[in-house]
């Protein structure tokens, strides 16, 4: 039987080991934001994930693909618990143009589709989690429940999404919209390590999406992967954003200065996007309200 609750955890108290100490301006700083919870997992180990490889590379456990939707520049993730029977599997951040794709990845691979989740409401593509479901009913959409759209699970800090015995943890990372979050694999014996964050647009490589965020209070060795990529990067790390990413290591008034003069022109799915992706997608999904959530 598959584990697919969305679980709540209590936070304890954070281990000094992997906050940042910058002196640097730094918009994640635990002085803004209460610190992050560290997780007590429930997962009996079958055995240890297998080192694990950056670009496309799968663990032992963990099936993981990186793919692209090249109009918006969007990375969409899929990942899969393929050492449970069912091989079940989430993807994040679909589009709605390359949903076929996605899809026909996922019956390759002898895959079962469990969840179709949001990192936000994005401005520049329609999600892909409202078609996924119209083509595999059984798949249940998820976004933040900040950011006040519809979807089937409505998430928020702390809660574990889990695929198999595998599970991604919810961080909260505001900035780019009130609704981000990041997705972060979990911190266990059993789960990949180094850990992976989907960042969404709140981190992405050498670059944020106009941000505030505790994403660097993670492990310095945790693989960032961005919700886009406008040059040519496919993975960072949260060490390696620490020391190169060129507006995070700027002190308070140079990271504004830059963030104020970036002139982004204004998406240009802006006005279509947004309200299509309030409600996962599709205009037209059915009015019953998300799924509760066991605390
Ligand atoms: N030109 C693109 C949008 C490019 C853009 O503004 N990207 C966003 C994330 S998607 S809304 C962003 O915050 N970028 C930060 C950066 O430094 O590039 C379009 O018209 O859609």
């Amino acid at each position: 039987m598959l584990r697919i609750g969305v679980l709540r955890f209590v936070a304890l108290p954070r281990s000094s080991s992997s906050s940042s100490s910058s002196l640097l301006f730094n918009p994640f700083s635990p002085k803004s934001l209460p610190p992050p919870p560290v997780i007590r997992t429930k997962l009996v180990s079958r055995y240890r994930t297998m080192a694990y490889t950056a670009s496309s590379g799968s663990s032992s456990k963990l099936l993981f693909r990186q793919l692209f939707e090249k109009e918006s520049s969007t990375y969409t993730y899929l990942l899969a618990d393929v050492s449970h029977p069912d091989k079940p599997a989430l993807l994040i951040d679909p589009v709605d143009k390359t949903v076929d794709r996605d899809i026909s990845l996922v019956k390759e691979l002898g895959l079962k589709l469990i969840y179709a989740m949001n990192t936000h409401v994005h401005a520049d593509h329609v999600t892909g989690t409202g078609l996924i479901k119209t083509k595999l009913p059984g798949v249940k959409s998820v976004i933040s429940k900040a950011s006040k759209s519809k979807a089937d699970l409505l998430i928020e800090a702390g809660d574990k999404i889990y695929f198999g015995d595998l599970f991604l943890e919810v961080r909260v990372t505001p900035g780019h919209t009130l609704g981000c979050l990041t997705y972060v694999t979990g911190d266990g014996p059993d789960q990949p390590q180094p850990r992976m964050a989907f960042t969404g647009d709140a981190l992405l490589i050498r670059g944020c999406g106009r941000t505030d965020f505790q994403i660097f209070t993670l492990p310095k060795d945790t693989f960032i992967y961005p919700a886009h990529d406008y040059k040519g990067f496919t993975v960072s790390t949260v060490g390696e954003e620490m020391l190169y990413n060129p507006r995070l290591t700027k002190d308070e008034e140079g990271f504004k200065s830059i963030m104020e003069n970036l002139k982004l022109s204004y998406p240009k799915m802006i006005d279509i996007a947004v309200p299509a992706n309030m409600v996962c997608g599709l205009q037209d999904l059915s009015e019953r309200p998300a799924e509760s959530v066991a605390k």
